[in-house]
C-alpha cells in the first residue's frame, strides 16, 4: 500500500520494482488525501485500486483516520509507505499497520512539509533524504536508512529537490525491498533491517 499527494515519482519507482517478482512485494493499492494528481493517475494507468479519503470530507482529523484506516484495511498491507503523502496520519491508522515514510532531507533536520525549502533557506551545503518509520510525532519516527546530497550554489528549490527524489527513490526502492523480503526489528530507536517479520502490532517496528 502506497499513499501519494503529488506527482507520485516514489510510487512509480516502486511500481517499476515491483514489476520484477525477485523485489517480493506488490503494490496492492494506493491512497491520497487529494484528487486530481499524478500518483493516483500513475496507480491508475497501471489498473491498481486507487482510493481518496479527504480530510474535508469528515468530521475532523478524527473521523478521517477512521476513515483512512478502513480504506486501507480493506486491501490488508503488510506495509504502508509514505511517499509524499502530505498529512499527518493519526493513531488509528499507525496502530493497525507499520508505516515507512521518505523524507526530504537528513532527519531531524527540517522536519515537516517544507523540508527542501528550509534547507536551502538556512544554508546548509549538505542535505539529503530520509527512510524512517512513521510514529505519532512529525517526522520523528526511528530512521531506517539515509543519504546525503549537496547544495550546489544556484540551487533553487526545484532543482535541489529533483537531485534529492533521484536519490531518495533509489534509497526508497532498496529500503522497501529489503523489509518486505527479510523483515525488519527495531530496539529503541535503532532499526534494523532483517531477522524476519516483526511481532503484530502498528507500532514502529511491530508490523502486523
Ligand atoms: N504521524 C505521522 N504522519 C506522517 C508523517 C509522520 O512523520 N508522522 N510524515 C508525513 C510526511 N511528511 C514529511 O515527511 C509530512 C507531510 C505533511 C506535514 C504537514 O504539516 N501536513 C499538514 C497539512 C499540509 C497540507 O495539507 O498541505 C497536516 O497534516 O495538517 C508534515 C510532514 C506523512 N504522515
Ligand atoms: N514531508 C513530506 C515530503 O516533503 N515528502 C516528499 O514529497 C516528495 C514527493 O515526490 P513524488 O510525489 O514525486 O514521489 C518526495 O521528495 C518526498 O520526500
Amino acid at each position: 500500500m502506497v499513499l501519494v499527494s503529488g506527482s507520485g515519482s516514489n510510487l512509480q519507482a516502486l511500481m517499476d520494482a515491483a514489476a520484477d517478482a525477485a523485489f517480493g512485494a506488490e503494490i496492492v493499492a494506493v491512497g491520497a488525501d487529494r484528487d486530481g494528481i499524478e500518483g493516483l493517475a500513475r496507480a491508475r494507468r497501471a489498473d491498481l485500486p486507487a482510493f481518496v479519503v479527504k480530510v474535508t470530507d469528515h468530521e475532523g482529523r478524527e473521523a478521517w483516520d477512521a476513515a483512512l484506516h478502513a480504506r486501507i484495511a480493506a486491501h490488508r498491507p503488510d506495509l504502508v509507505v509514505s511517499a509524499g503523502f502530505m498529512k499527518i496520519l493519526g493513531p488509528r491508522v499507525l496502530g493497525a499497520f507499520p508505516v515507512v515514510n521518505t523524507h526530504p532531507a537528513l532527519l531531524p533536520a527540517f522536519p515537516g512539509a517544507h523540508a527542501v525549502r528550509d534547507a536551502l533557506a538556512y544554508g546548509v551545503r549538505v542535505t539529503g533524504c530520509t527512510v524512517h518509520l512513521v510514529d505519532a510525532g512529525v517526522d520523528t519516527g526511528p530512521v531506517i536508512a539515509q543519504q546525503a546530497v549537496a547544495v550546489r550554489d544556484g540551487d533553487d528549490e526545484a532543482s535541489l529537490h529533483e537531485r534529492i527524489k533521484t536519490v531518495e527513490r533509489r534509497l526508497l526502492v532498496d529500503v522497501v525491498g529489503r523489509m518486505v523480503r527479510d523483515g525488519w526489528s527495531v530496539t529503541g530507536r535503532h532499526v534494523r533491517l532483517g531477522g524476519g517479520r516483526p511481532a503484530a502490532s502498528g507500532a514502529p517496528g511491530g508490523g502486523r
